[in-house]
C-alpha cells in the first residue's frame, strides 16, 4: 500500500518536460497528452520565458518550436546550451519545416531530436521515451564518473595511467603529492624517466613492461627535487589489447626507513653498541665465501675477559657493564680497515675478523689488543692473576678451501683462547695446524712462530704461545 511519503516521492521521480510553443493550442494538446502519459509538465509561449523556466526548474527534456515569434527556437535552443545550468538538458526541436538545412542547424546547436509538424502523438510519446532513457542513462553514467573521479582523487595512494611507451596520461593528486609535481605536470613526462633504473627498448618503457600483472613490486621512484623514495608500486594493464595500465603508487620511504633502523638496531650489542653475535655470524659467512673465491687468508681472534665474574663481585654489575663498554670501544678502535668486525659475542667474550690478513698481522693485532686493554688499567681487585682487567685471546688464521667450513675457524681461536686461559690468563694464544700452508698462501690453517713485534712490553706476563 502506498504511503503519503511514498506517493510523494513517486511524483517527485515523475520526469519534468518543459513544452516551448507560441501556439496555445499546439500547447494544451501536448500537455494533456504527456500528462497522460505520468509526465509532469511546464509550458511557455516564448523563447525568453522557456530559459526562465528551464533555469528554475531544470526539466528532464525539452520540446522547442522551432518558428516563434521574437526569439526563434533555434536561438532558444543554442542559449540553453550555452548556460551551464541548462546546457545538459535534451532538447528536441518540433517544426513544421522540414528543409534539411534546418534539421542539421538543429543538431549542430545541440538538439538531441527533430519531430516534423504536424505532429503524431504516438511518435512524440516514443521519442520523448527515448530520450528520457537516454538522458537517465547517461545521468549514470555521470554521477558513476563523478564518484570515480572523488574516490581517486582522495586515494591516499598514488594512481597513474599509463602507456606501454611509459607515457604517463593520468595523475592523480596523490601522485603528484607523492612525487612533488603540480597538479597534471606529471601528465605526458614518461614513468621510465622517473623509475630508477629503468630503460626504454624499442620505445616501450621497460619498467611498464617487467612490472605490467606482475604484482607489486618495491622500485626507488625519483621526486621532483631528484631525491629517491622506495614504493611499492603494482602495475596491472587495464585491457588485454589497448596497451594501457593501471599504476598504483604506495610510499614506504618512512616505513623502509624504521625497518632500515630496525634491522640496523638487530644487528647491535644493546650494551656495547657495536655488531653482536648475529651480525658476526652473518659477517664471517660472508667473508669466509670472498676469501674461498679470492685465496685470501681469513684471521679471526676470540677473546674473553679475565676474571669477570671476580670483578662484577668486587665492584657490582654497573660497574661490570661500564667495564665491557670500554672493552668493546677499545676493540673497536682496533678494526681499523672498513672489512675489520669488532663484535660482542656472548657475555664478556668478544670477536674481531680480520678478512685478507695473514697469520702474523693477525698474532701482531691480537697483542695490540690484548695489551691495549691492559693499559686500560683498569682495577679488577680480587683477580688473583693481575691488578687490572686483562684478557685471554686466541688466534686463527685460514685460506678457506673448499672442504673446510667456517665453524671450524672459530673452533681454532677458541680453542686458542681456552689455551690462553689454562696457560695463566692476560696471554694470546695462536692455533696451528699445519705448518707447510704458515703465510696462508694454500688452503688450510696457519701455524706461527714467534710473532715478530707481537710481544707484550707490559710489565706482566703477557706472551704469545702456539697451539696444536
Ligand atoms: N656486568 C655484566 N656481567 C656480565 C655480563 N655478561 C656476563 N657477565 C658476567 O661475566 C661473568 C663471567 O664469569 P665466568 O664465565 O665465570 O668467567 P670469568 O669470571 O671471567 O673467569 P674466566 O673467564 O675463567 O677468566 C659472569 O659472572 C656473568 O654474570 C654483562 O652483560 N654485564
Amino acid at each position: 500500500m502506498s504511503t503519503p511519503a511514498t506517493a510523494l516521492l513517486a511524483e517527485v521521480r515523475k520526469p519534468a518536460i518543459l513544452i516551448v510553443d507560441d501556439a496555445a493550442e499546439h500547447l494544451g494538446v501536448l500537455r494533456s497528452i504527456l500528462l497522460q502519459q505520468g509526465y509532469q509538465t511546464f509550458v511557455a509561449t516564448s523563447g525568453e520565458r522557456a530559459l526562465e523556466i528551464a533555469q528554475r526548474i531544470q526539466p528532464d527534456l525539452v520540446l522547442l518550436d522551432v518558428v516563434m515569434a521574437g526569439m526563434d527556437g533555434l536561438e532558444t535552443c543554442r542559449r540553453m546550451k550555452a548556460h551551464p545550468a541548462t546546457a545538459r538538458i535534451p532538447v528536441i526541436f518540433m517544426s513544421a519545416r522540414g528543409e534539411t538545412e534546418d534539421v542539421v542547424t538543429g543538431f549542430d546547436l545541440g538538439a538531441a531530436d527533430y519531430i516534423r509538424k504536424p505532429l503524431r502523438m504516438e511518435e512524440v510519446c516514443a521519442r520523448v521515451r527515448a530520450q528520457l532513457r537516454l538522458r537517465s542513462n547517461s545521468e549514470t553514467q555521470k554521477a558513476q564518473a563523478d564518484r570515480l573521479r572523488m574516490i581517486v582523487n582522495s586515494m591516499d595512494q598514488g594512481l597513474l595511467i599509463v602507456e606501454r611507451s611509459g607515457r604517463i596520461q593520468y595523475a592523480n593528486p596523490a601522485c603528484d603529492r607523492y612525487l612533488g609535481f603540480a597538479p597534471d605536470a606529471l601528465v605526458g613526462r614518461s614513468l621510465c624517466d622517473l623509475l630508477d633504473g629503468c630503460t626504454l627498448r624499442g620505445g616501450e618503457c621497460m619498467g611498464v613492461l617487467e612490472l605490467g600483472g606482475n604484482g607489486t613490486r618495491e622500485v626507488m621512484i625519483r621526486h621532483r627535487d631528484g631525491e629517491l623514495h622506495a614504493m611499492d608500486l603494482t602495475m596491472t594493464p587495464m585491457h588485454a589489447d589497448d596497451g594501457l595500465f593501471v599504476a598504483l603508487l604506495h610510499d614506504i620511504t618512512h616505513h623502509k626507513r624504521s625497518e632500515d633502523a630496525l634491522q640496523r638496531a638487530a644487528l647491535l650489542d644493546p650494551l656495547t653498541k657495536i655488531a653482536n653475535r648475529r651480525r658476526f655470524d652473518a659477517f664471517l659467512e660472508q667473508e669466509w665465501q670472498r676469501a674461498l673465491r679470492t685465496g685470501q687468508p681469513l684471521s679471526l681472534i676470540v677473546l674473553d675477559v679475565d676474571h669477570f665474574k671476580l670483578y662484577n663481585d668486587a665492584l657490582g654489575h654497573a660497574a661490570g657493564d661500564a667495564c665491557l663498554r670500554t672493552v668493546a670501544q677499545t676493540l673497536q678502535g682496533h678494526a681499523a680497515r672498513p672489512t675489520d668486525l669488532a663484535a660482542r659475542y656472548g657475555g664478556e667474550e668478544f670477536v674481531l675478523l680480520f678478512p685478507e690478513t695473514p697469520a702474523d698481522g693477525a698474532a701482531r693485532l691480537a697483542e695490540l689488543v690484548r695489551a691495549a686493554v691492559e693499559d686500560l688499567q683498569l682495577p679488577n681487585p680480587h683477580s688473583p692473576t693481575a691488578p687490572w682487567l686483562t684478557v685471554s685471546v686466541g688466534v686463527a688464521t685460514i685460506v678457506p678451501g673448499p672442504l673446510d667450513g667456517s665453524a671450524q675457524l672459530f673452533e681454532c681461536a677458541d680453542r686458542a683462547m681456552y689455551a690462553a686461559k689454562a696457560g695463566g690468563r692476560n696471554r694470546v694464544e695462536i692455533q696451528g695446524a699445519a705448518p707447510d700452508v704458515a703465510q696462508g698462501s694454500e688452503p688450510g690453517f696457519a701455524c706461527l712462530g714467534s710473532a715478530p713485534g707481537a710481544q707484550s712490553n707490559s710489565s706482566h706476563a703477557a706472551e704469545i704461545c702456539h697451539c696444536t
